[in-house]
């Protein structure tokens, strides 16, 4: 992913801090699981201490009742490990359930509000990763590794303290495996973080092939590159099984050592510790006991060992959400802005210059105009002429590089973006819908329109007839992107979409090259009446000499610049160019 729109402030904490700063949202929560833990561990520390109290006292002794004291306080221990072990879980996952709650939902909302030009420079498929995931890696860190570390920790400490008390010679010895685990693991981290950030990216990428395929299955199987396709996803998918693979691999380098560390030290304490039975120094219940204790302290380095690698995932995966939502919006409300809420209709570019980000030429080039209210202002010019990045400018999609553009004498960046763009109705070269009934795709901008206010809009985009003669009419469910309706009727729906939001300035971007030319003259004289009563201005960036005729002025675009404007006669007569447009349309259409 492209990473010069965002940037994270130097300032802020490293990201696995501020996962675990998001738990005080369910500090009790939390408090119960961390509470669950150190009970836990007590109820596992006290377990070699009655096995002690079972053997000196009641088996050494030959004191049944002791015996059978011990065995029924182990029961109980046992119980209460059950039970503490329950509680740590449950709590534990359920404050990891709420922290990857709230970092989806600050994700999605981020990605809402993030401007285009972020977007622009980022896949679709690493978005999609970070919010599934690397939102779960967080989510397992919380609910697991952090509680294994944590209880790992208390153990340790607690077992190390005890075994000092209970026989402090053979305590060091047994100690020292600690650090010498401790190295092992620490090798193997430094060997292995790099390596889990590496695979997430991995799986980005192994999404992103996926994703483009389902996009494109049809480009796909009409130029027949499925084996190509396929070729692609298996060399992805094969380095994303080897970045695995040296992770495990360092796993199987690391772990045997540690385990033969721990059998080393059981021989020493044997070895040790039974000379020192034999000696009288120490009794066998306390050797038993030592022992067993023994296991509890090799168990929380393998566990900090197994939790290991799953925080430095989750940390690789936490850099990345983090990312993602200190991303800067770079096109945000100024403060103070004002409400956009009545147009006159004088729209003034002034000097517009415009680059895109990363690209390294500008898209506009000291493009000036002005319109005057009511107006119907048609853009022309060759394809990448820049007709759509000046309609990108106007509801603030992207900011101009220099110069500025006015609606009635006010800045566009001095008004609230909220209220710009739910007063700029827009109908995009491409058209998106959503899965959902056909009323729901219309009223998109309005849920609470009536079905009257659908079916007039639906009228004026020549879509109502169409629709009514579906079985399910208004009704009808239409697959995801639109799925089941041609290029010409989704474009028609997104017409009627935007007709029926509360604009005061529209923008028909295209918006009927899909449509059939006798369809797109029904279309246009109605959106004519429409556009000069409701609308204050409307741009129309068209290809067709029948809307362009209509206009009450033509822009026309060459390679960022205003060449000239006009009404179609006068640029007739002016224009080089324009004649070339109109003659190449022409012939196009005679052809046809
Ligand atoms: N998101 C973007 N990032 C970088 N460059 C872009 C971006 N969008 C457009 N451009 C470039 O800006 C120039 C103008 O593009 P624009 O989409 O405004 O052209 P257009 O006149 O609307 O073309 P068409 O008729 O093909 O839609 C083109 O050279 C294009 O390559």
């Amino acid at each position: 992913m492209a990473r010069s729109p965002d940037f994270r402030e130097p300032s802020l904490p490293h990201p696995l801090q501020r996962v675990l700063g998001s738990l005080s949202a369910y500090r009790w929560t939390a408090i119960g699981a961390l509470f669950s833990t150190l009970l836990l561990t007590a109820a596992y520390a006290v377990t070699p201490q009655l096995f002690r109290w079972g053997i000196d006292a009641g088996i050494a002794q030959r004191n049944l009742r002791v015996v059978l004291y011990s065995a029924g306080w182990m029961v109980g221990a046992a119980i209460a490990r059950g039970l503490f072990n329950f509680g740590q879980s449950f709590w534990a996952e359920a404050a990891s359930q709420g922290v990857a709650y709230d970092l989806r939902n600050k994700i999605f909302s981020k990605i809402q509000n993030l401007s285009f030009s972020y977007h622009d420079q980022s896949q679709t498929s690493q978005l999609l990763t970070r919010v599934t995931s690397d939102i779960e890696q967080i989510r397992t860190f919380l609910s697991t590794s952090l509680m294994q570390v944590i209880s790992a920790i208390v153990t340790l400490v607690s077992v190390a303290v005890i075994l000092l008390l209970m026989n402090w010679r053979l305590a060091l010895i047994t100690l020292t495996v600690v650090p010498m685990a401790g190295w092992l693991m620490a090798q193997f981290l430094s060997k292995t973080s790099s390596l889990f950030g590496q695979v997430q990216q991995q799986l980005g990428d192994l999404n992103a092939v996926l994703q483009e395929n389902l996009f494109g299955v049809r480009v796909v199987k009409a130029f027949v590159r499925e084996s190509t396709e396929t070729a692609r996803y298996t060399t992805l998918n094969d380095a994303l099984v080897k970045t695995n693979m040296k992770t495990i691999r360092a796993i199987h380098d690391t772990f045997p050592f540690i385990f033969l560390l721990s059998n080393l030290v059981t021989v020493v304490v044997v070895g040790y510790g039974g000379a020192a039975v034999i000696g009288g120094r120490f009794s066998i219940g306390e050797l038993v006991a030592f022992n067993s204790y023994l296991l509890l302290i090799l168990q929380p380095i393998l566990l900090i060992g197994f939790a290991a690698p799953a925080i430095a995932q989750a940390a690789a995966s936490a850099e990345r959400v983090y990312e993602v939502v200190d991303a800067r919006i770079e096109i945000r409300d100024r403060p103070h802005a004002s409400l956009f809420d009545s147009c006159v209709g004088r729209i003034t570019f002034e000097h517009v210059f415009f680059r895109y980000p990363g690209a390294t030429t500008e898209a506009l080039k000291g493009v000036s105009f002005e319109t005057k209210p009511k107006e119907l202002i048609a853009i022309l010019g060759m394809t990448g002429s820049g007709k759509s990045t000046i309609m990108n400018l106007l509801p603030r999609f992207y900011d101009v590089t220099s110069g500025s553009i006015r609606i009635d004498g006010r800045d566009v960046r001095d008004f609230t973006l909220e209220s710009l763009r739910s007063h700029i109705g827009i109908v995009f070269q491409e058209t998106t819908l959503f899965s959902g009934t056909l009323y729901k795709n219309i009223a998109y901008a309005k849920p609470d329109a009536t079905l009257e206010e659908v079916i007039e809009v639906a009228k004026t985009a020549q879509m109502h007839d169409f629709i009514t003669s579906l079985p399910d009419g208004y009704e009808t469910i239409v697959g995801e992107r639109g799925v089941g309706l041609s290029g010409g009727q989704k474009q028609r729906i997104a017409i009627a979409r935007t007709l029926l939001t509360d604009y005061k300035i529209l923008i028909l971007d295209d918006s009927t090259s899909a449509v059939d030319a006798k369809t797109a003259a029904q279309i246009q004289t109605e959106l004519d009446n429409l556009m000069r009563q409701k609308a204050c201005t409307t741009f129309v960036i068209a290809q067709r000499i029948s809307t362009v005729q209509n206009a009450d002025r033509i822009l026309l675009m060459d390679k960022g610049r205003l060449v000239a404007q006009g009404t179609h006669e006068e640029l007739m007569f002016n224009s080089p160019l324009y004649g070339a447009i109109l003659e190449s349309q022409v012939k196009q259409k005679e052809r046809v």
